[in-house]
């Protein structure tokens, strides 16, 4: 058994670039059991939960997932699609519309998407990329704010399953665009919309995924990349400074996270007498449970209670073509010196590199 994977003869046909496409993931079905086996990926991952493993381990394995799986299903069951849960839903659509996108601008990549937990999972997006002839991977996480828990975690996944390949491909990595203006402005647009089809609120929140504070101590960028796209944002829409405010959500655990804390502030408006707010969630490129289910059900029913009357939540960006566009932009610009070698997708310019590697195995074979 060779200790590396095997590999297909290198041709010419078989140079291309690729992009990988990575989201966090979610379970396979809206069950206990499915749910039960992403989270355990999930919450294993030292990335995510920086206890010591001895500590955590034990707690993960005896008490969460004894408890949690059936209580997150029942969460996915009241958002889950027809065609499965939303977030790989519009994480597959924005992949193949990005790959569209990029082809229809006359650069034609493979762009296949991998999840970082659950399926389909980065080693066999990255299979696919190989089995395409993909011997340069452009990695592009839909993580616009860099955290060590996802952008790394990414990293992490993709070089282990490095660490099995004999011929790895030429490497690149996006790992921030929290200021990219494409991605701005198709936030900017997306609320100008919602207010043009439903009028403007009192306030605009808006609320991203959180952190424990500890990372931000520790160096974690997270925390200022949030407030940047926050503060671009409300500035894009031209919005005063108490018209609107960033906060955080999906607390885990007793620890302290990054505060503001998003429904506590829904809470404490409304009981200020603040009536309508709209709520958009800048650093979740595509719904999911912590979107829909945390803040478009449970944030609405929490400002309604405190005495709130008008909760409108904006969707992410999904499937937006300006969305898309952007993400096609923030791509060709990582790809620079890349493309210019192939324009057509066949890279002439290292076509006597390939006959001179080809023949070397020849002689070998
Ligand atoms: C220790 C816990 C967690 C950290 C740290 C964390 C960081 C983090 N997560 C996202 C994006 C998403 N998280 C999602 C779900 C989710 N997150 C956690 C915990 C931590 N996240 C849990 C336990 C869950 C699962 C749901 C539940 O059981 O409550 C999702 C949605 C997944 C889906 O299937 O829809 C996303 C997206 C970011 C961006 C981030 C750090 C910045
Ligand atoms: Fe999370
Ligand atoms: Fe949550």
């Amino acid at each position: 058994m060779p200790r590396f994977l095997p590999e297909q003869p290198l041709t010419e046909a078989t140079a291309r670039t690729g992009i990988l496409l990575v989201n966090l993931g979610t379970p396979d079905a809206p069950t206990a059991p499915a749910t039960r086996r992403y989270l355990k990926e999930f919450l294993s991952d030292p990335r995510v939960v920086e206890i010591p493993q001895a500590v955590w381990l034990p707690i993960l394995n005896g008490v969460i997932l004894n408890t949690r799986p059936a209580r997150s299903a029942k969460l996915y069951r009241k958002i889950w699609l027809p065609e499965g849960s939303p977030l790989l839903v519009y994480s597959q659509r924005q992949a193949q519309k990005l790959a569209s996108v990029l082809a229809d601008g006359g650069t034609p990549v493979t762009v296949e998407l991998g999840m970082r937990y659950g399926n389909p999972s980065i080693p066999d997006a990255m299979a696919r990329l190989k089995a395409a002839g993909c011997d340069r991977i452009l990695v592009l996480p839909l993580y616009p704010q860099y955290a060590a828990s996802t952008t790394a975690s990414t990293f992490d996944a993709v070089s282990r399953e490095l660490t099995r390949y004999r011929r790895i491909p030429a490497l690149r990595m996006v790992t921030r665009y929290p200021d990219h203006p494409g991605y701005i402005d198709a936030l900017a647009a997306s609320v100008r919309e919602h207010w043009a089809a439903h009028g403007k609120p009192e306030r605009l929140l808006m609320s991203f995924h959180g952190l424990p504070k500890r990372s931000i101590d520790l160096g974690d960028p997270y925390y200022h990349e949030c407030q940047l796209t926050g503060r671009l944002l409300a500035d894009a829409l031209d919005l005063p400074e108490d018209g609107y405010l960033i906060t955080y959500q999906s607390r885990f655990g007793r620890a302290e996270w990054l505060q503001p804390y998003t429904v506590p502030t829904l809470e404490a408006w409304a009981k200020a007498g603040i009536k309508r707010v709209d709520v958009i969630c800048p650093g979740f490129p595509a719904d999911c449970l912590e979107t829909l289910e945390e803040i478009a059900m449970g944030g609405k029913e929490s400002f309604l209670a405190a005495g709130g009357e008008q909760f409108r939540y904006i969707p992410a960006l999904n499937e937006r073509e300006d969305w898309i566009a952007a993400l096609a932009r923030i791509a060709r610009e990582e790809l620079g010196g890349w493309l210019e070698a192939s324009p057509t997708g066949n890279p002439e310019s290292i076509t006597g590199i390939r006959a001179v590697s080809v023949g070397v195995q020849d002689e070998w074979a």
